[in-house]
């Protein structure tokens, strides 16, 4: 008893320095492991982005299948108020030579995950389905090394703050229990100027004007659901000195600083701005909402984030383009900074500006197009025009019409600016979410290199 106790005694003198001790051991073989594997995928996936940036070149599009070709990839989900969205994208490099983005696997999810705000659960499906779009379409071998994001725009910016968080840690667990590299800001709420400068770095990566000297960039107007974004390089000094706080920011991507006009209005999305011309409230659908954007007659539901509202037009004899244009130029009134420089420069716009040009024949609905702010004038005219006397499938077109030619109008765009409306560049979807993902790398080589 006594020798057993004794030994018992000695066993317990050695794992009090052994466990311990063998502890560290482990975890110090964890942490350097985990360390190698972090910095050997950010260099790798780091030193490709950089110079696709920097030399986007001629062979874009070409599928190589040289065998000394090294692959690679960066998976970006975005989180957007209507919709969540992958972005799978694949860059090729071949020793020594210049990477190239090669390409991009979409697909989209309706609806948005702060629909799910109130039954966190059930937003892990949507993300799980999209996940599995990633391992259909990345080798199993690259999975390790495939640095997975997400980040949120409008709609959990407006929700309150601890049911987005929730959304957001659930994402989490699911994204750390995939088999894709995931760092702590795997998930989170972006910040609406880095939205539009994310955005504004995938249109001019698109369209060869970065890091190009002599070329000209362009601007980027993106209407999502609940925020809009507006973002150009000034070419004037007058622009810089007289924007607001908070309108000009700079920021560095690949060894070169830009300054941008950037700003993202948050509630002005074109879902957002329906719900403020109808006067209604956010998840309130306790009262019926009339609206002059509407004919007369009309009644009807109107779903909105997981709620449905009643809604329903004036009893007037006034014509529906100028009652609905004065209610959506209150909304409007003193909401939005104008800039003079803007009438000068050549813009893209993206998302809502797209769909509703498409869907009323101002451009085609593959291909794009360009049209001017007069366009949508006069097809905001003719569609209110014609809605008073035959009702419409979409009762929102005359609303949705008129407020994007004010909007237009209210950043300062003269009545005769053309616009190029593209869905996609060179096969691309022209979305904020390359342009994060060059930013994102970018980010993890500033943490290797502190690292190493
Ligand atoms: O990657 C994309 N490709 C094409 N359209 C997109 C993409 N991302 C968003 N959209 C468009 O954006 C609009 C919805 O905006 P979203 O849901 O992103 O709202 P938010 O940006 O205000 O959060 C729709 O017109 C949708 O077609
Ligand atoms: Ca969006």
């Amino acid at each position: 008893m006594r020798k057993t106790l004794r030994n018992s005694n000695g066993n317990m003198k050695i794992s009090k320095i052994a466990y311990p001790l063998g502890l560290f051991v482990c975890l110090f073989i964890y942490v350097a492991y985990v360390k190698w594997r972090w910095a050997f995928a950010t260099q790798r996936i780091f030193s490709i982005t950089e110079t696709a940036v920097g030399t986007r070149s001629q062979q874009y599009h070409e599928k190589s299948v040289a065998t000394n070709q090294a692959i690679f990839y960066g998976i970006m989900f975005d989180a957007g108020s209507t919709g969540t969205r992958i972005h799978i994208f694949k860059f090729t490099q071949t020793s020594k030579e210049t990477p190239t983005l090669t390409h991009e696997t979409f697909k989209a999810l309706k609806p948005g995950l702060s629909a799910y705000a109130d039954d966190v659960e059930k937003s892990t499906q949507g993300i799980q389905e999209l996940l599995n779009v990633a391992k259909e379409e990345i080798p199993f071998d690259l999975w390790k090394v495939t640095p997975l994001v997400l980040k949120a725009t409008a709609g959990l910016r407006l929700l309150p703050g601890e049911k987005a968080q929730k959304l957001l840690q659930k994402v989490r667990e699911v994204f750390q229990a995939s088999p894709f590299l995931v760092g702590d800001d795997c998930v989170s709420i972006m910040n609406g100027t880095d939205e539009g400068v994310s955005a504004w770095i995938t249109v001019n990566f698109l369209t060869g004007n970065l890091n190009t000297p002599g070329k000209n960039s362009v601007g980027m107007l993106d209407l999502g659901g609940g925020s809009t974004q507006i973002t150009f390089l000034p070419k004037i000094e007058v622009t810089l000195q007289t924007s607001p706080a908070g309108y000009i920011t700079s920021f560095q991507m690949f060894n070169s600083t830009y300054k941008l006009y950037s700003y993202s209005y948050l509630g002005l999305g074109l879902m957002s701005a329906r719900l403020a011309i109808l006067g209604g409230v956010e998840g309130k659908p306790d009262k019926e909402l009339v609206s002059p954007c509407f004919p007369p007659s009309f009644k009807g539901e109107w779903e909105h984030a997981e709620i449905t509202y009643q809604i329903s037009g004036y009893q007037t004899g006034d014509h529906l383009y100028e009652l609905c244009s004065k209610k959506v130029s209150e909304i409007l009134h003193n909401k939005v900074h104008k800039t003079e420089e803007v009438k000068n420069l050549d813009f893209y716009a993206f998302s809502y500006y797209y769909d509703l040009a498409a869907k009323v024949g101002l451009i085609d609905n593959e291909k794009g197009g360009s049209l001017t702010v007069e366009d949508f004038e006069i097809a905001a005219k003719y569609v209110c025009r014609t809605m008073e006397i035959n009702p419409q499938e979409n009762p929102f077109i005359c609303m949705d019409l008129t407020y994007i030619n004010l909007l237009l109008q209210e950043f300062g765009f003269p009545k005769t600016k053309v616009f190029k409306l593209a869905r996609k560049i060179d096969d691309v979807e022209t979305s904020w979410a390359l342009g994060a993902t060059f930013h994102y790398i970018d980010s993890l080589n500033r943490q290797q290199n502190k690292v190493s």
